[in-house]
């Protein structure tokens, strides 16, 4: 039942008084709401198909989880432990909703209701074990770019920066608050610090539940405790569920932790508080000697069980016929309700202009190399003229202006792989950022598209200052702009292929010689090694394909339509007629490669979504 006016829910649980539960309508919009999740989960069983490597080349089944239930509630840590690959991020990433329904069978409730996957995923954080977070932004920046992104738009600015300040206040990280976050080349924050800045990061729209998979990896044990301590405020001050992996916690870092589950091979073999695990191993017959963590000694023994004969069957046996099964789905079908959560925060008009201001930040953060490559253009366009210095009006200067427009084109679409890098790296933290809904995909694709124009006509214009003058190309003030125009459109068609190709790409080096050699294909079938005419027809739909032919046509056309007296009474016109672009359209050509620009958006929009969909969410 809805009470009007609020966003509350009354539930009547047994014979006892209505739980208020309250809704909010979007998440996060309240910094005290009281939306508390308790995550109940049954029977989780994982399965995966492993391609056997032996000759007879069948399939074998892994299974990850087996038959796992348990629960975790709002104003605790539970802690998922076991050794080195016993499913613990498995079972972390298949609660967060990262696993797909139809692998992954049981039940998993948050206060009762079945999970959906995205509306879930919406009100719970995720921080990874791996940080993704760009270099050169600050501390206090990074949050606050969060904050914009995942909190509502029509909430005030200075209430979003009053809770990026109170978030960096609640993760200790006040002193670093104006220090760049940094990479192996800048120095940044420190390794805890920037643990620390990732789950800021998640945790700004104040998510209900918060699953962190290894929080404390890397980090030394004064860093990891302090980590902790974090969590524990943030679970038991505001009534977070908090989800997380442990590896090797010490004493004080377990006096932090609600409860803990213990994971071997994918079975649970532990699930309670700290202090009951000492019961539960000397029950089991294995006296815990004085003075020892009780977890590190526990998981000895697991290790020691993994490696016998029967494996831990029987632990998992014995866990099983002590523990307390979390109360059967029919008891809990009633218990309040997922909160609604708006699909994504602000609107896409107000994401799009966020990321163009955040990538904005970060080109002015390393302006070493955008100033390199502008250098680059300079640099090359006055080789390249001082090498075709002064073309004449015969056979030669129809030579050298042909090499000279293809050479031109070739750097320039050959110079965009230099972005492939940059775009990797991009391409981690926007998939992290997008798969757990703090925007729009659409919104980054056009952000992304936007934000490096004014750049890449800069580029264009640079080379042809540098190159067009020294040439001695046609001397008319439209063919110069049309020449900047079709430098511009070509070194953009260059970066969105080159962008396109970065969703598919498993790195760079692969990248690297794939883009490399479509390029040089590209090249090859552009017309101007192989003449249309001689191309063999299964392969003409390469040269329409190819983004040199159109640039190469255009400069061509673009340079003999403007000259008015070639020699002998012949006109530029009738040169490009003899040399086969007289039927070339220049308004046709720009328009092909703009269509090609927006053709590659749009396949770099698809190859996101995909790639999206391919990995664990
Ligand atoms: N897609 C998959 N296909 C096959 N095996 C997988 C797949 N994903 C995970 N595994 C295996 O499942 C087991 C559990 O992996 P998981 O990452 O959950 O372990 P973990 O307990 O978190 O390990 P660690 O502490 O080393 O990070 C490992 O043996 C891993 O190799």
């Amino acid at each position: 039942m809805r009470s009007p006016g609020n966003d509350e829910v009354g539930v009547t649980i047994g014979r006892g008084p209505p739980v208020r539960i309250h809704l909010s309508p979007s998440p996060g919009r309240d910094f005290d709401d009281k939306t508390a999740y308790t995550l109940t989960f049954q029977n989780l069983t994982y399965k995966v198909t492993v391609k056997k490597s032996s000759s007879d080349g069948a399939n074998a089944e892994k299974d990850l989880l087996k038959n796992i239930s348990g629960e975790a509630s709002p104003g605790e840590i539970l802690a998922i432990a076991g050794p080195s690959g016993a499913g613990k991020s498995t079972l972390l990433d298949a609660l967060a909703g990262r696993i797909r329904a139809p692998s992954l069978e049981g039940v998993i409730l948050a206060n009762g209701k079945p999970v959906d996957g995205k509306q879930f995923r919406k009100l719970s954080g995720y921080v990874m074990q791996h940080d993704a977070l760009f270099a050169y932004l600050t501390v206090k920046e990074t949050l606050m770019f969060s904050a914009r992104l995942r909190l509502p738009g029509d909430m005030p600015m200075h209430v979003k920066a009053a809770r990026v300040d109170m978030l960096i206040a609640t993760l200790g990280l006040r002193d670093c608050a104006d220090t760049r976050i940094g990479n192996e080349q800048v120095r940044g924050v420190s390794g805890g610090e920037r643990r620390r800045v990732s789950i800021g990061v998640d945790l700004i729209h104040d998510p209900a539940v918060l699953f962190l998979d290894e929080p404390t990896s890397g980090l030394d044990s004064t860093s990891s405790l302090h980590m902790v301590q974090n969590l524990y405020e943030i679970a038991t001050d505001r009534r977070r569920t908090i989800l997380m992996t442990i590896h090797q916690p010490s004493f004080r870092i377990l006096e932090h932790i609600h409860k803990i589950m213990i994971l071997s091979r994918g079975s649970l073999v532990y699930s309670g508080t700290y202090p009951d695990l000492s019961i539960f191993l000397t029950d089991y017959g294995r006296r815990v000697p004085d003075h020892v963590n009780v977890l590190e000694f526990a998981l000895d023994v697991i290790e020691e069980l993994q490696e016998s004969p029967h494996g831990v069957a029987a632990l998992a046996h014995f866990h099983s016929t002590r523990s307390k099964l979390p109360p059967s789905l029919a008891g809990l079908s009633n218990i309040g309700q997922l909160a609604e959560a708006a699909d994504f925060a602000t609107s896409p008009c107000m994401e799009t202009l966020t990321l163009c201001h955040r990538s904005i930040l970060n080109i002015a953060r390393t302006p070493e190399l955008f100033l390199c490559s502008l250098a680059l253009m300079i640099l090359t366009g006055m080789v390249l003229g001082s090498l075709f210095y002064g073309v004449q009006s015969d056979e030669r200067g129809i030579f050298h202006r042909t090499s000279f427009f293809a050479f031109s084109c070739a750097l320039l679409l050959f110079s965009c792989i230099s972005a492939l890098p940059f775009f990797l790296l991009e391409r981690n933290i926007v998939m992290r950022e997008t798969s757990r809904g703090a925007y729009r995909t659409f919104s980054y694709v056009v952000a992304n598209g936007v934000v490096f124009l004014p750049f890449f006509f800069i580029q264009a214009l640079l080379f042809t200052l540098a190159s067009y003058f020294l040439v001695g190309l046609v001397r008319d003030t439209g063919a110069f702009f049309l020449f900047v125009t079709t430098m511009f459109l070509t070194i953009t068609v260059g970066n969105t292929f080159v962008t396109f190709l970065s969703t598919l790409v498993p790195d760079f080096v692969a990248g690297t010689t794939i883009i490399a050699a479509v390029t040089t294909f590209m090249f090859l079938f552009s017309g101007f090694f192989i003449p249309m005419s001689d191309i063999p027809h299964y392969w003409i739909w390469f040269h329409y394909l190819s983004t040199f032919k159109y640039p190469v046509e255009l400069l061509q056309k673009i340079e003999y339509s403007h000259i008015e007296h070639w020699r002998d009474g012949i006109s530029g016109s009738d040169v490009a007629r003899q040399l086969g672009f007289g039927d070339v359209s220049i308004r046709g050509n720009l328009g092909v490669l703009v269509g090609m620009v927006v053709v590659y958006r749009i396949a770099f929009y698809v190859g996101l979504r995909v790639r999206r969909s391919s990995t664990r969410k």
